[in-house]
């Protein structure tokens, strides 16, 4: 069975362009992959562009939506690219199901929602409720501060059981997937495959 990348990214494009064209092409090494993206079904900013990369690369798209969102982030976008739709009531179940549908998860540029969803994966395996690959896409060293501040906080003492919070940082598009599978492969320190499904656990 296909294993699943949960991509967290922006939901808008930000200022440099570049970073949608490198979230089309993480879409198609998504697509082209033996992975499913599963993404919080946005149509707009680099959530767009990674599904559509995707599919285009004739891979499987998953995309989880609240209701009261999708005006915001859907707008008339074409939502016929999802292989599997979901609309779902609250934030919270969003954030369930991506999740639980999920054997990984990736961090592209983004803004405070992308932050915080990655963040509350990273203190969930700190938690020991999951021991799944987790990605820095830091393009362009998007992320750079983001480490600093991981790694600021880890001096400071303040970082329990860090050895389960060891995200994988990868600079190049070409290189998310394969840091995934070595997460995958247990061949990325303290990464493993083991699955749970949170939903009644936290
Ligand atoms: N508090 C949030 N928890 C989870 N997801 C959120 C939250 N706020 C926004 N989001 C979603 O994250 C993506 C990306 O948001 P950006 O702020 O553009 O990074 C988007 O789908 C938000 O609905």
């Amino acid at each position: 069975m296909k294993r699943s990348i949960c991509v967290y990214c922006g939901s808008s494009d930000g200022v440099d362009p570049s970073f949608v064209e490198l979230a089309y092409q993480l879409g198609e090494s998504i697509g082209s992959s033996n992975c499913n993206l599963v993404f919080g079904g946005g149509l707009r900013g680099l959530m767009g562009a990674v599904a559509r990369g995707t599919k285009a690369a004739g891979g499987h798209v998953t995309g989880i939506i609240p209701q009261f969102l999708l005006d915001r982030e859907q707008g008339d976008g074409d939502t016929s690219l999802f292989d599997e739709y979901h609309v779902v009531e609250t934030m919270h179940q969003r954030k369930h199901m991506l999740f639980d549908k999920s054997d990984a998860f990736v961090a592209m540029p983004g803004g405070l929602g992308t932050l915080e969803e990655i963040v509350e994966i990273m203190t969930w395996a700190q938690l020991g409720r999951h021991q799944k690959p987790m990605v820095f896409a830091s393009f362009k060293d998007f992320w750079k501060p983001m480490e600093s501040l991981l790694s600021h906080m880890s001096t400071a003492g303040f970082i329990h059981s860090a050895s389960r919070v060891e995200p994988i940082t990868v600079h190049r598009v070409e290189d998310v997937v394969t840091a995934v599978e070595a997460g995958w492969s247990g061949q990325a320190p303290k990464q493993g495959t083991q699955q749970q499904d949170l939903s009644d656990k936290l």
